[in-house]
């Protein structure tokens, strides 16, 4: 006989207590199918089965089902939350806890598990603090490699240094010359005197007695180096290089490469200093950390230079990589700097709600902010609605219908830059591509089973993107070119503008979500054309690591709902449906490539915040100044809550970034009140140095190490404000 559907709640309520969890599963599957009025609850509930069972994965599937269903619902966000951590994913975790607190704020369960989370963060950090000095380095994770288009830009450089400053191009022109009848001792005599005047600092008596000497013997290549290097101090680039230039280049030593390379950079001829500071670093072995990183500095400054031109700010290369500096003084409250995505993709968690697929901008109608109560409002009020809500419209990929646009010039520029290569209409590769990001990263993997596809914790639209931003762009130019084959030129100018993204992570994507791949390739074996994008493993993770490095989330700062509000601050009506409005229109987060934002590094004591912002009519993002920024400064934003403690924001970092945070405040921030956070002497067991009266998180072994980190820093973290909420101590 069929059970009722309250028996069987009863009975499998009582499996679960009995750790029958098999038979709780099942009785909860059968639940969904006899009352999906309440699914959300049986998915919640069979999730804990899976969970108890040890199978996060279904766990966490359940849990996302339920979310879907009902985002306000505590229980699935808790199961999420649950089946994340199990399955290692920490900082997915902690945002569905987040997001969890936000609706209860007093949820005991929610607070508790984070306390447990910390702790499993907390562990972890201890086994990778041993790894502390890892590879991480700015400069050799910056390739040298030679940007499309430079070998044109070299030939412009050297004609300048022809038509400007009459360098020839013929290192060997006065070598040729035969030498006069030579006096070896007189040489001898005045290259003594030369150096002579040079340690003196006498440079122009130098000067003109290696001059003499050279006249003497062209072909000597210690005097032209000589010479060069008196004219390096005497700051006569011109006259460096000249020197130099003459020097066969075979026999140019990695300090001639270097110094020639810094000339250049003083004359601002960018690729030639590239070209010889590239030498020096080669022929040092990668040893010239100097050459290496002005290589960078030039680098830097010749692509970012255009984007930061009618801003506050600069882009400069330090031990932490790019960086980006203010130019002047930025007020407090002033916009630091303004940024267009080059990439954009919306989060899978608010996938529902509409928005532009190219340009962010939010399409949400009525229907969707007053839900249900839009039925209940009186006539006079919908009016106001109808008279005041922008129309929105809605337009449609025509081929495929699964991107939704906010006008036809979104939708002309999405299909040329990106979605032709993955319309699944003429690419059925990308078919499932789609499908998996409808389902929240849910798909059939390539044997059949249906599993999380996508664990990362932005959309992989971000890296479809880019590879079909590429892809586009390179049969764009075999269309130019007229050719059937893709060239290596034409793959690496499509490639170029993401160069800019520093990617470094240490497990790669592909173990952490191996039927990913397969559904890239799949949807990039054929980008029309004859095209065809091989997604190797490699790219992969590089790509996924870029992303993950450098996202910054953003939405809509303008939407229809503010018009609404706007619209109807002088209409009467308006008082009426007053009590029909929510707090917050439902938001689609967005997540985003910005060449600029992704130079900004983090500090725990940020002196900028990133906001939304629209520029001309899109979406995009700025920083604004929190306190006054003085010129030269280093512009930092924040990756983290920056209210937890130092041992877990360190830990945070290193979990989400790969990297183990140097900022100030880390650095006079104790770790533990067992080690002096001066000298970083360790206390006696069972004992604790006493802590900063003032924030309680600095210990001192006594007062002159006290003293010394105050005057240091400490002073200038000692203020910053810290929350209790829900991490403590
Ligand atoms: C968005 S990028 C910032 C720009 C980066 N410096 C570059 O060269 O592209 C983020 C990366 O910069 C580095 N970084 C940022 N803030 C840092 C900090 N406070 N301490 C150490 N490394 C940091 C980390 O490698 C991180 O993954």
């Amino acid at each position: 006989m069929a059970k009722t559907s309250e028996a069987l709640d009863v009975l499998a309520a009582e499996d679960m207590k009995a750790e029958r969890f098999s038979d709780a599963i099942s009785k909860y599957t059968e639940l969904l199918e006899k009352v999906p009025g309440e699914s959300v609850r049986w998915f919640c509930a069979r999730g804990n089965g899976h969970l108890k069972k040890g199978s996060a994965t279904e766990a966490l599937e359940d849990g996302k089902k339920a979310k879907r269903l009902d985002e306000t619902s505590v229980e699935a966000c808790i199961l999420c939350g649950r089946a994340s951590s199990q399955l290692g994913f920490f900082v997915e975790s902690l945002d569905y806890y987040k997001e969890g607190l936000k609706i209860d704020p007093k949820r005991k369960a929610i607070t508790e598990d984070l306390k447990k989370l910390q702790k499993i963060i907390l562990q972890d950090q201890e086994k990778q603090t041993t790894k502390e000095d890892s590879s991480y380095s700015a400069v050799t994770l910056c390739s040298q490699s030679i940007y499309p288009g430079d070998d044109q830009l070299l030939t412009m450089e050297k004609e300048i240094l022809e038509v400007k400053y009459k360098i020839l191009d013929d290192p060997a022109y006065s070598l040729q010359t035969p030498p006069k009848k030579r006096d070896a001792q007189l040489e001898g005599q005045l290259v003594q005197a030369a150096y002579e005047f040079f340690t003196a600092e006498r440079l122009e008596e130098a000067l003109e007695l290696m001059s003499k000497l050279i006249t003497l013997d062209p072909r000597n290549l210690f005097y032209r180096t000589f010479r060069a290097q008196i004219y390096f101090n005497m700051s006569q680039w011109p006259k460096v290089i000249q020197d130099y230039w003459v020097i066969p280049k075979a026999q140019r030593k990695a300090e001639i490469w270097k110094q020639g390379g810094k000339a250049f950079v003083e004359l601002w001829l960018p690729v030639l200093a590239e070209f010889w500071l590239r030498k020096a670093t080669q022929l040092s072995g990668g040893k010239d950390e100097e050459a290496a990183m002005l290589f960078q500095k030039v680098r830097v400054r010749r692509l970012y230079e255009p984007l930061t031109e009618d801003q506050p700010v600069q882009v400069d290369f330090t031990q932490f990589g790019r960086a980006v500096f203010a130019k002047e003084d930025i007020p407090a409250g002033e916009t630091v700097m303004m940024d267009i995505p080059m990439v954009i993709a919306q989060s899978l968690s608010t996938r529902h709600i509409p928005a532009c697929a190219n340009c962010a901008t939010s399409l949400i109608s009525p229907e969707i902010y007053f839900e249900k109560k839009l039925n209940l409002m009186g006539k006079e009020q919908q009016e106001l609605i109808e008279d005041h809500w922008p129309k929105v419209s809605e337009i449609w990929c025509e081929h495929c219908g699964k991107e939704r646009y906010c006008s036809n010039i979104c939708k002309n520029e999405a299909w040329e830059v990106y979605h032709r290569v993955i319309c699944p209409r003429f690419n059925p590769g990308a078919d499932t591509l789609y499908a998996v990001i409808e389902q929240g990263g849910f798909g059939y993997t390539a044997d059949g089973k249906w599993d999380e596809v996508w664990k990362g914790h932005f959309s992989p639209m971000i890296l479809v993107k880019i590879w079909a931003n590429i892809a586009s762009q390179v049969r764009t130019m075999m269309e130019n070119d007229g050719v059937k084959e893709p060239t290596v030129e034409h793959w690496a100018r499509a490639k170029a503008p993401y160069r800019r993204f520093i990617a470094f992570g240490t497990m790669p994507a592909m173990q952490r979500m191996p039927h990913a791949l397969p559904m890239f390739q799949a949807a990039f074996a054929d980008c029309g054309g004859g095209l065809s994008y091989k997604i190797t493993e490699d790219e992969f993770n590089g790509r996924y690591y870029q992303a993950a490095c450098n996202l910054q989330s953003f939405s809509c700062s303008i939407t229809p709902y503010h018009h609404f509000m706007n619209n109807i601050k002088d209409d009467l009506r308006g008082i009426g449906v007053l009590k029909h409005l929510s707090d917050r229109p439902p938001e689609a987060q967005f997540a985003a490539l910005c060449p600029l934002h992704a130079c900004s590094n983090h500090s725990c004591l940020n002196n900028a915040e990133v906001c939304d912002l629209d520029i001309n009519g899109r979406p995009g993002v700025q920083m604004i100044a929190r306190r006054d920024i003085k010129k030269g400064e280093e512009i930092f934003i924040t990756y983290i809550d920056t209210s937890m403690p130092k041992t877990l924001r360190k830990a945070w970092l290193f979990k989400s970034f790969n990297f183990w945070c140097q900022c100030k405040r880390c650095q006079f921030e104790g770790d533990t009140p067992s080690e002096c956070t001066h000298c970083l002497k360790k206390a006696p067991e069972d004992k604790k140095f006493a802590a900063c009266g003032k924030c309680k998180r600095a210990w001192y072994c006594g007062a002159a190490c006290q003293k010394a980190s105050w005057k240091n820093g400490h002073k200038i973290v000692c203020q910053t404000p810290h929350s209790q909420a829900v991490f403590d101590t």
